[in-house]
């Protein structure tokens, strides 16, 4: 079975991805798998920065074809935050919990109308002596009052998506990956991905 390297250490992006990628016959090793691997520092002021440095620097260091997901939750009563922030929006040891209370915390007031958000995804795919590759996929909801839902993972539970009247930890992983902003941008990426690699 063909093998793709995901630059990532985050479990719920892993399992989504092995998932995804089980639909066009790859298997997914991550950062997971690897030892010594380089902290890549997420410096970028955008999704499409930080996914380049994180797919560059591992494609570089272990010199294979490397994916990157950089992702995150725009909130637009928020002026677009958390953004590129949103894995240390309630402080640097990245807590799901901590992050959705403090979006929750920063909205009390806001009303129903007003609490539209996207989660957004930029792919970067780096193969040595090639230029880049960079997709985004992106998806709509509305901020909850409370989390709802067990699936999924990080914003999941606060984000609403209306067309499937359930927040995004109420759907199974089968419904996310129709409808996710990850998947959405894999799907701009499969046909690159099955030609070179
Ligand atoms: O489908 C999603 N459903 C809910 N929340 C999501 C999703 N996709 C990204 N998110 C949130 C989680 C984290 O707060 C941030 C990603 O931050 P991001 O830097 O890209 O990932 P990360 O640091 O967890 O792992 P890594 O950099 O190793 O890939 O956005
Ligand atoms: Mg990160």
């Amino acid at each position: 079975m063909k093998e793709i390297l995901i630059a990532t250490k985050n479990k719920g992006k892993i399992r989504e991805f092995e998932e995804l990628f089980s639909q066009f016959g790859f298997r997914v090793k991550s950062l997971l798998n690897l030892e010594s691997v380089i902290d890549v520092v997420e410096d970028g002021l955008t999704f499409r920065e930080n996914a380049t440095k994180k797919a560059e620097t591992i494609a570089k260091q272990y010199n294979i074809a490397t994916l990157a997901d950089d992702s995150g939750l725009i909130v637009d009563a928020l002026n677009g935050e958390p953004g590129v922030f949103s894995a240390r929006y309630a402080g640097p040891n990245k807590d799901d919990r901590a992050n959705m209370e403090k979006v929750l915390h920063e909205l009390i007031g806001v009303k129903d109308s007003e609490r539209a958000a996207r989660f957004h995804c930029s792919l970067a795919l780096a193969i040595p002596g090639h230029s880049t590759i960079l997709v985004d996929g992106t998806c709509e909801g509305k901020i909850t009052h409370e989390p709802k839902g067990e699936n999924g993972f990080g914003y999941d539970p606060i984000m609403y998506i209306p067309q499937k009247n359930k927040t995004m930890a109420e759907l199974s992983k089968e419904e996310k990956n129709e409808i996710s902003h990850r998947a959405l941008a894999l799907k701009k990426m499969k046909e690159v991905i099955q030609s070179v690699l």
